[in-house]
């Protein structure tokens, strides 16, 4: 891939007190994408992030970005990488403008009052420019962190958890400024636990359990390859088990043999047509049904199913 903007590869990281936290991570991010990195608390993705942003040393493995091995040009790449971190640092007691300047500083740019009003405006912030941060509220506090990031006009910015503890609305908002970045060419990799976001936000995701990558793919096609359909029959009278004419159906019972439930598909359509075919056979057999639901599975499911499957293989191993 020509397009690779960050390419990491067998990444290990040990901390001091034996804790594993990334085992062998694979990953390539392109140039313009944007990546959610999915995972449960303590999966490993802000070691991941602080291992391109200089706060963790990776105990093996290879980092490159731009190109560039990042143990030999760190502060070269540096400079052209954001990063809004999990949890706000800044002087509560200073005004939004100036940290956002200082931080432009920090990085090694010239002043630019252009770059810091078109940031400010662009966060909607410019009219809180001269407000002291401990008078915000939380989420503008979160803007002003994502300011101070995009002060030195990155090419890859990182995103911890960017909405966590935002208010629905802020949340959307954000995701506007998010998009935004992606039409100027930023290459973004957020992490998240609202699958809702990166189900919104994201080309790709990735996700990781354990300290370990279990996919990465287009968001589209895990909905094409892991999407499934859920169908409910409430049958009138109880089945003791599937009936051995309706075993070619991913079928099981639930509620004492009172639900049929069929789980298929692949996200394309099949599942839905599995279920029309389904219900007829149903009729011709006499199995009565009073009620039916179906509902297809949301990249939640999807990302549920694959931390339990991990979970359980571990635990047999
Ligand atoms: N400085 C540290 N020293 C020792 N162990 C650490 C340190 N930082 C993280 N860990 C451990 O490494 C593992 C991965 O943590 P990490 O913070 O990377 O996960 P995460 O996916 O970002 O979690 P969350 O979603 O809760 O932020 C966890 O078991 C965590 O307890």
């Amino acid at each position: 891939m020509s397009d690779v903007i960050l390419d990491i590869r067998g990444l290990d990281k040990t901390y001091a007190g034996g804790v594993k936290a990334l085992t062998n991570v694979d990953l390539q991010i392109r140039k313009g994408e944007i990546f959610a990195l999915l995972g449960p608390n303590g999966a490993g993705k802000t070691t991941l992030i602080g291992s391109v942003c200089g706060m963790v040393r990776p105990t093996g493995g290879s980092i490159e970005v731009f190109g560039k091995d990042l143990s030999k040009s760190w502060k070269a790449i540096r400079q052209r990488v954001g990063l809004v971190p999990q949890e706000l640092s800044f002087d509560m007691f200073d005004k939004v403008i100036r940290q956002v300047r200082y931080s432009r500083g920090m990085f090694g740019f010239p002043p630019d009052e252009a770059r810091v009003e078109e940031v400010l405006k662009s966060l909607s912030l410019w009219d809180k420019r001269d407000v002291s941060i401990r008078e915000l509220s939380g989420g503008m506090k979160r803007r002003v962190m994502i300011a101070k990031a995009l002060a030195h006009e990155p090419e890859l910015l990182f995103l911890d958890e960017p909405t966590a503890g935002v208010d629905v609305e802020l949340r959307r908002d954000m995701w506007r400024q998010i998009d935004a970045l992606r039409e100027r060419g930023v290459t973004i990799i957020l992490t998240t636990h609202y699958i809702e976001e990166a189900e919104e936000m994201a080309d790709r995701v990735g996700v990781i359990n354990k300290g370990q990558i279990l996919l990465v793919d287009d968001k589209d096609s895990i909905m094409a390859r892991l999407g499934r359909t859920e169908a409910h029959f409430t049958l009138e009278k109880p089945l003791a088990e599937v009936p051995a004419t309706l075993t070619k159906y991913p079928l099981h019972l639930e509620g004492e043999g009172t639900c049929l439930v069929y789980r298929g598909g692949d996200g394309t359509g099949k599942g839905k047509r599995e279920i029309a075919d389904l219900a007829q056979q149903l009729v011709r057999e006499g199995l009565t049904y009073t009620g039916l639901e179906t509902r297809d599975s949301t990249l939640e499911d999807i990302f549920v199913d694959l931390v339990e499957d991990n979970q359980a293989k571990e635990t047999v191993q």
